[in-house]
């Protein structure tokens, strides 16, 4: 089994770093800048609790620089809004039957690709990774590095299931076989709709009675749409012990995905995949999202400004809330 990476970032290059540490074959994608500082210091930086090395893996800037196998296993590690582009690029590359695991949060990048690719898996990735500097990444959880739920997509398991759990437990991750995944990946994306409220107002700021009233939305919009999920959230009793915050030499967390994207000028963001996500099954089943819809064009605002990570106050964002 050789694991292709595609979306060398946060999680992508922890997972590359980790796998290819443990002495899996594994391979990455990267573009832009993450790829050029990775071929100028001859490997991506990675930096856990444990310490910081250079780990060395092949990495190439697009699928069709490489000969895909029919052992491959391919991690979607990108936002979900560059989800589509990269598919067609697999398919483009001759990826046909090998397996696709949706590493990302969201619940749209599994339906892309069970469109063009039979054998489709999903992954909840329960891991505080930050990528905001070229060629480093780093990976903060503790004692294993992250958590991971996984099962094929709609649902099921199978031996690939069982093949990426057995690869990830060696290599420092915990993951779980689920029959229903699914649930999981939308307990996951309830926790996300704080993305955004993050990347406004800065980093500690995604909890609290703002956050309860967006999940609330999420939470109604699930139940008329039958959708059951589990939470996977902080409060998670998997975590305690297993993965938790840990301390990294010299460096202090960034806060989530989203606001790596605007710390890093990257001129996206995953909102429409998250709290968007929200905002169409409301438009689907007849729900109300007003805070969802409204925190999906704050999202655009800020990408469009360039604005740096907590830019606004609380107080501003209600208001453009309407609350
Ligand atoms: N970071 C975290 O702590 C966590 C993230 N997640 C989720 O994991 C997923 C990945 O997030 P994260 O790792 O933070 O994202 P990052 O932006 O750090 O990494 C994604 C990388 O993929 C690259 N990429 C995108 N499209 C392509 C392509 N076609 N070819 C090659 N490279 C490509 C991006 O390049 P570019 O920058 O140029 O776009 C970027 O370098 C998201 O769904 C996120 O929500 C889940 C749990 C925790
Ligand atoms: C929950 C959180 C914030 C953990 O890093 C996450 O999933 C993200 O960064 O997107």
């Amino acid at each position: 089994m050789r694991f292709i990476i595609y979306g060398v970032g946060a999680i992508g290059g922890t997972f590359a770093a980790s796998l290819a540490s443990a002495g899996h074959d594994a391979v990455g994608i990267a573009r832009g800048d993450m790829l050029a500082a990775i071929r100028a210091n001859g490997g991506l930086t990675f930096r856990a609790t444990t310490g910081s090395q250079l780990v060395n893996f092949p990495v190439v800037g697009a699928p069709d620089e490489l000969e895909f196998r029919p052992d491959d296993v391919i991690f979607l590690t990108m936002k979900g809004q560059h989800t589509a582009p990269a598919l067609d690029e697999l398919r483009a590359a001759g990826v046909t039957t090998q397996a696709v695991v949706c590493a990302q949060n969201g619940v749209n990048n599994e339906r892309l690709a069970l469109r063009l690719f039979p054998n489709v898996y999903a992954m909840t990735v329960m891991l505080p990774a930050d990528y905001v500097t070229p060629g480093e990444v780093i990976c903060y959880g503790t004692p294993k590095r992250g958590l991971t739920d996984l099962g094929r997509y709609p649902h099921g398991l199978d031996d690939n299931v069982a093949a990426i759990a057995t690869a990830f437990d060696s290599a420092g991750f915990a993951a779980f076989p689920l029959e229903q995944v699914m649930r999981s990946k939308y307990g996951k994306l309830r926790d996300n709709l704080g993305n955004v409220v993050e990347a406004a107002l800065g980093h500690g700021s995604r909890s609290g009675p703002l956050l309860e009233a967006i999940q609330a939305e999420a939470e109604a919009v699930y139940a008329a749409a039958g959708i059951d999920w589990v939470a996977v959230g902080n409060a998670d009793p998997r975590r305690k012990g297993l993965m938790e915050m840990g301390a990294v030499a010299g460096v202090t967390r960034t806060g989530g995905s989203s606001i790596q994207s605007l710390k890093r000028g990257a001129g996206t963001i995953e909102t429409d995949y998250l709290n968007g996500e929200i905002v169409l099954l409301g438009r689907l089943h007849g729900v109300p999202t007003p805070l969802n819809a409204g925190l999906v064009t704050v999202g655009h605002e800020l990408v469009a400004k360039g604005a740096s990570p907590g830019s606004m106050t609380e107080a501003e964002l209600r208001v453009r809330l309407g609350l």
